[in-house]
Parts: structure tokens; C-alpha cells; sequence
């Protein structure tokens, strides 16, 4: 469903991706670990299209997307929930919501109702202000804005980020169920070890912008094996 093949990316001449080889399958849930500052950020900005790569392609759904913009993306099915969340706090719960259904335009359906059977919390504050939403329902609420255009790949930047354990865990298992339910593909970048362990059925390891180890999920049970690529 999306492949990267020798992608490289900078700011301004700083490079920070080199040389990235990636894959994900239908259906799989993939994620990407590494420490502060390897560049997983980047990397999510790249494959959504809001930094252009100076080397190399990217092929999603069986079309190079490597020149197009972020709006193409969305529209043909790429979801994206940015690391901080970056709900939009003065608009109520719904009204964020909302928001995302315009994203896909092309696409008919709406999950509006369905989203909250996974998030409940959200459709007991769909008139509050999101910026008054705890951290966690805020990673819900960015989630399900990105979900209700229903995408076929879902780009998730640190969902555990600033959030209390138990929270951390419900999201986990929100994601999976929606992997599950809906057959929505999901890459997600994270330093959680057990935010990988819980969703990944396996993963990358980056370090300094580069991918360095595959780990499938035998390894990913193995705390050693993947210590060093995370800040444990
Ligand atoms: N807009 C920018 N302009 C210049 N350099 C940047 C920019 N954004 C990030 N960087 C640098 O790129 C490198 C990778 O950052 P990135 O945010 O992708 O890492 P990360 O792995 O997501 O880290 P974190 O876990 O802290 O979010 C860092 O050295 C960072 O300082």
C-alpha cells in the first residue's frame, strides 16, 4: 500500500531522512521506532506530503505520490494525526469532527456515526471546547477527525505523548479495533516501548534518519533487542 524507496529529506540543506527504504502492506499496523530527534516527524511530514523529498519516491496505492501535495494525498485516502494533536481549541468536539469529514471529499462516506461507538467520551462533550479536552481526549478527538473520512492509511505521530498510561493503553486498543473493524492501515511512529509492543505487528528502528533494523514481532517481545532504539 505504501512504499518508500531511498527517500531523502531535508530542512533547508540540513538532511535529515537518508536513504529510507519502507513498506507497508493492507492492513497491517507498522510502526516506526526511534529517540527524540531521529527524525520520525520528519518522516510523517514526508509521506503526507508537507516536505518534499530531494531523493527518491514514494508509491501509495500503486501510484507515485512523490510530487503530489498533501490535499492530493488526503484525498486519495491518507489520514494523518500530527504529533501535539493540534485540535483546534475554540472549536467545540463536534465541530472538529466535522472538520475532517470535508478533508475527503471524494469519498461518500462519512464514519461521523461510527466514531463514537470507539471514542464515547467525545459524543458526551460534542459541545465542549476541545481545548478544555484532557490530553488523551484530545489524541481521541484528533484521531477520530482523522477517521471520519474514512482513510485507508492512517499516519499516527506519537499518540502516547504527554498522556497518562491508562489512556495510552484505551488508545492502543481503539487502534487495533479500528484495524480490525474497518481494515484501515496504520503507520505509526512512537518511543513508547509498550505503545509498539501493544498495536505493531512489526517495526522499524531509526536512528539518525535512517531505517537500521526490521523487527518482527518475535524480537519486538525481546526488551534487549530493542532497547537501543528507544530512551528506556
Ligand atoms: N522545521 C524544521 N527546520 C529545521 N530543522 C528541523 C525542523 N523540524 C525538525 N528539525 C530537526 O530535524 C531533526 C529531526 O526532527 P523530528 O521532529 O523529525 O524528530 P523526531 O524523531 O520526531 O523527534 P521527537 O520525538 O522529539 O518528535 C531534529 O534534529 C530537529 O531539530
Amino acid at each position: 500500500m505504501l512504499e518508500l524507496d531511498g527517500v531523502t529529506a531535508a530542512y533547508d540543506s540540513t538532511p535529515i531522512l537518508r536513504d529510507v527504504d519502507l513498506s507497508v502492506e493492507e492492513g497491517e499496523i507498522v510502526g516506526v521506532m526511534g529517540k527524540n530527534g531521529v527524525g520520525k516527524t520528519t518522516l510523517m511530514k514526508t509521506i503526507i506530503g508537507l516536505l518534499e523529498p530531494s531523493d527518491g519516491t514514494i508509491s501509495y496505492a500503486g501510484a507515485d505520490v512523490t510530487d503530489a501535495p498533501a490535499d492530493e494525498r488526503a484525498r486519495a485516502g491518507m489520514g494523518y494525526i500530527p504529533q501535539g494533536r493540534d485540535v483546534f481549541p475554540k472549536l467545540t468536539v463536534e465541530q472538529n469532527v466535522r472538520m475532517g469529514e470535508t478533508v475527503n471529499a471524494d469519498s461518500e462516506e462519512t464514519l461521523y456515526d461510527d466514531i463514537y461507538g470507539y471514542f464515547p467520551v467525545l459524543e458526551e462533550r460534542a459541545d465542549q471546547q476541545a481545548g478544555t479536552l484532557s490530553g488523551g481526549q484530545q489524541q481521541m478527538l484528533a484521531i477520530a477527525r482523522a477517521l471520519v473520512s474514512n482513510p485507508d492509511l492512517l499516519l499516527l505521530d506519537e499518540p502516547s505523548e504527554g498522556i497518562q498510561p491508562s489512556i495510552v493503553d484505551q488508545i492502543s486498543d481503539d487502534m487495533q479495533a479500528i484495524n480490525e473493524d474497518l481494515g484501515t492501515t496504520i503507520l505509526f511512529v512512537e518511543q513508547n516501548l509498550g505503545v509498539i509492543r501493544e498495536m505493531a505487528d512489526r517495526c522499524y528502528a531509526m536512528e539518525r534518519g535512517e531505517i537500521v533494523d526490521e523487527v518482527g514481532p518475535q524480537k519486538l517481545t525481546d526488551e534487549e533487542a530493542i532497547a537501543d532504539f528507544l530512551a528506556v
